[in-house]
């Protein structure tokens, strides 16, 4: 007997290269782990679940967001980046303490499951409580301690020895569902002997680095006066390069930065929202799926969205490469849907993001039976750019419903909405001081 089976839902198995739609189908999962899909089942389960009505496909992968910054949702809007950070986000940041952040990592992982993410990439500062935060909710999530040294060699270490002993501590616990990682800021924020370092830690531990890179034109222009190249050409002569590097942003890259990083498997994660907003530039997604890059989808931080709704994130995201490239052909609804799961997983090296037989049980269903929903010709189509996240009824991840016919199991909705609001008003008390 298995522990469940989905059955009655349209499913679109995003499995590469293999990609299969068909109504009526049953997903069986046993001990976190699908282990069948097909049309139908001899198998039993503990738990069957309806999904009459519903699309059944893999969780989203946020591939890059910082969670408790929901914590300052709406709290410095319309700045150009440096400023934001500079003279508001920092000097906030520096009166977080870890209560602020275990609360706000929860409002970040409820609004998540609501809306369909099973797993998010996460770089911020207190991470122990991002961690327990992930364990606590049920979410799968790729955590790093984000460091900043500015070329400091007393902070570099400090901070190296912060991001390590994190790695040492959670990489791989929650039953598997927390990946640890190194978080170097950014090229411009880190020197470049540091980033040097912190690589060969990673290598040397085995586990992946999450960093920004090339968001704006003022870090152009800064690595090009500091160093006489950019970001991309730094990072590359310092071997930083390969496929366990996760690189948020990636919007000032010339045609010769897109040949690096596709040649060096590097991942990129896509933040259009946040790039809109914050008016950092249009990254060139078209050209780096062309040239064979593994590209996939992040939010960033609520502060800089100012949601966490990947569905609205991946209609943004065809629509900004349409307009950008003045070609609606341009990153068609199906290339982002697979940003959004399969290519995300593949950055963050689980195996999820499809629904296929082995895979992990991170499955959403999303309801078709909406006004905005009908008629139903492609799902692909609805998902991209019909639905929001609020269409999502039910969220596993690893094989457990957190959520149900939209009833958080989870946790206690209205409790981590309070607890967060209170740590909102608290801190800002705090900042205003
Ligand atoms: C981890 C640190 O990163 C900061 N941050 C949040 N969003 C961005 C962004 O878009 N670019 C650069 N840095 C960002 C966050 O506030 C933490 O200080
Ligand atoms: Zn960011």
């Amino acid at each position: 007997m298995a522990d469940m089976i989905i059955t009655n839902g349209h499913i679109l198995t995003m499995e590469p290269g293999k990609e299969r739609e068909f109504s009526k189908g049953m997903v069986v999962i046993d001990e976190g782990i699908i282990t069948e899909v097909r049309e139908k089942t001899q198998e039993t389960a503990d738990i069957i679940v309806d999904a009459q009505g519903g699309i059944v496909m893999p969780g989203l992968v946020n591939t890059h967001t910082h969670a408790a910054m929901t914590l300052f949702r709406g709290y410095a809007d319309d700045l150009p980046l440096s400023q934001w950070l500079q003279q508001h986000i920092w000097p906030a940041e520096a009166k977080l303490t870890d209560n602020d952040i275990y609360n706000g990592t929860l409002l970040a992982c409820l609004e998540m499951i609501k809306s369909g993410t099973t797993c998010f990439n996460d770089m911020y500062f207190h991470m122990d409580e991002t961690a327990k935060a992930v364990e606590k909710a049920g979410i799968r999530a790729a955590l790093s301690y984000g460091m900043i040294e500015f070329g400091n060699k007393d902070k570099a270490d400090a901070e190296l020895k912060e991001g390590s002993r994190f790695v040492q501590r959670w990489h791989g616990k929650a039953d598997g569902r927390i990946t640890a990682m190194y978080g170097p800021h950014a090229p411009n924020t880190c020197s470049r002997e540091f980033l040097q370092r912190v690589k060969d830690k990673a290598r040397e531990d085995g586990v992946k680095v999450h960093i920004h890179v090339l968001e704006t034109e003022t870090e152009l222009k800064e690595m090009k006066e500091k160093y006489g190249m950019c970001s991309i050409h730094m990072l590359n002569n310092i071997d930083f390069f390969d496929s366990d590097v996760i690189a948020a942003h990636c919007v000032w890259l010339s045609d010769g930065d897109i040949k690096i990083l596709a040649e060096k498997g590097v991942n990129i994660s896509h933040n259009p929202v946040s790039n809109m907003k914050l008016a950092s530039g249009i990254a060139p997604v078209e050209k780096l799926l062309k040239s064979g890059a593994n590209v996939c989808l992040g939010t960033d931080g609520c502060a800089s969205n100012n949601n966490l709704d990947m569905f609205e994130e991946m209609k943004i995201a065809a629509l900004l490469q349409k307009v950008s490239t003045m070609d609606p052909t341009a990153l068609p609804a199906k290339e982002v849907l697979k940003m959004a799961t399969v290519n995300g997983a593949k950055a963050l090296g689980i195996n999820a993001g499809m629904i296929r037989k082995g895979a992990l049980a991170d499955i959403i269903i999303v309801d078709r039976n909406k006004a905005h929903m009908r008629p139903f010709y492609d799902a692909a189509s609805h998902l991209v750019y019909s639905a929001n996240g609020q269409d999502v009824m039910t969220s596993i991840v690893n094989g457990k419903l957190l959520m149900q016919d939209y009833e958080v199991l989870c946790m206690d909705e209205m409790k981590i909405i309070e607890q967060a609001s209170v740590a909102a008003e608290d801190l800002i008390q705090r900042v205003n001081e």
